[in-house]
């Protein structure tokens, strides 16, 4: 546990180097992959979280979805029970700083969808390896989410965030396809 924690703050050292430049190519590069992908086309909802550095962007995905025609739903940590709540975003207006300093939709503001109601849902990371593995940012969230959704899923990642090996535990729910700025893992 000790060294997942050591492991997440070294990671995000080494992402928070990247020039503003590398970050912004490498960004654009890999919304371009997901644009051109199957699992985007297919979606009438997508949720994805708000990014911030140096998460690979998703502003330019949102933006996107939204001139797409897609609904955005978007995750609000529920920390008593480690749950992730996704609502409708239709502006970046009902964001606000919430849980753990990243954005969250505003409740009074958002709709609430269930699962089912979402077609892709991209799953944030620190560090993957090319088969799927993925460390998170502690907390379970996403996993406990996969554990009970039945619809498409994948990731998205800077290459330096590829890693040869990572703790699995049992309950981490492998990522089928992790989309970098180079190419498109798939492992199942
Ligand atoms: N941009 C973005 N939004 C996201 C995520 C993400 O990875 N990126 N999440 C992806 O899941 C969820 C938020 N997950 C979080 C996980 C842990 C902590 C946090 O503060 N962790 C403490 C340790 C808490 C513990 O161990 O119980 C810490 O880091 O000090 C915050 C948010 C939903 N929103
Ligand atoms: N499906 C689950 N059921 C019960 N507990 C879980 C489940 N998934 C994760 N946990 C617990 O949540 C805690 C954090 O898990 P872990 O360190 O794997 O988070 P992560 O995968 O890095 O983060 P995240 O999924 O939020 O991105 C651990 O104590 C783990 O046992």
């Amino acid at each position: 546990m000790e060294s997942k924690k050591e492991f997440r703050r070294e990671m995000k050292e080494k992402l928070a180097k990247m020039n503003k430049w590398e970050y912004e190519q490498s960004s654009f590069e890999i919304a371009r992959r997901l644009f051109a992908g199957r699992e985007w086309k297919e979606a009438e909802t997508v949720a994805v979280t708000v990014s911030i550095f140096p998460e690979v962007d998703t502003l330019q995905i949102i933006r996107r979805a939204w001139l797409d025609g897609k609904q955005v739903a978007v995750p609000k940590c529920v920390p008593g029970e480690r749950r992730l709540d996704f609502r409708l975003l239709t502006s970046f207006t009902q964001l606000e700083r919430g849980y753990g300093n990243l954005f969250e939709p505003k409740t009074e503001e958002t709709a609430p969808l269930s699962p089912g109601q979402l077609s892709l849902v991209i799953v944030p990371g620190l560090a993957f390896t090319k088969g799927g593995h993925r460390l998170g940012f502690g907390g379970g969230y996403y996993d406990r989410f996969l554990a009970g959704y039945r619809g498409e899923f994948l990731a998205l990642a800077f290459e330096r965030q590829l890693v040869p090996k990572l703790p699995v535990e049992a309950h981490d729910v492998p990522i089928p396809k992790i989309v970098t700025e180079k190419e498109v893992y798939r492992s199942c």
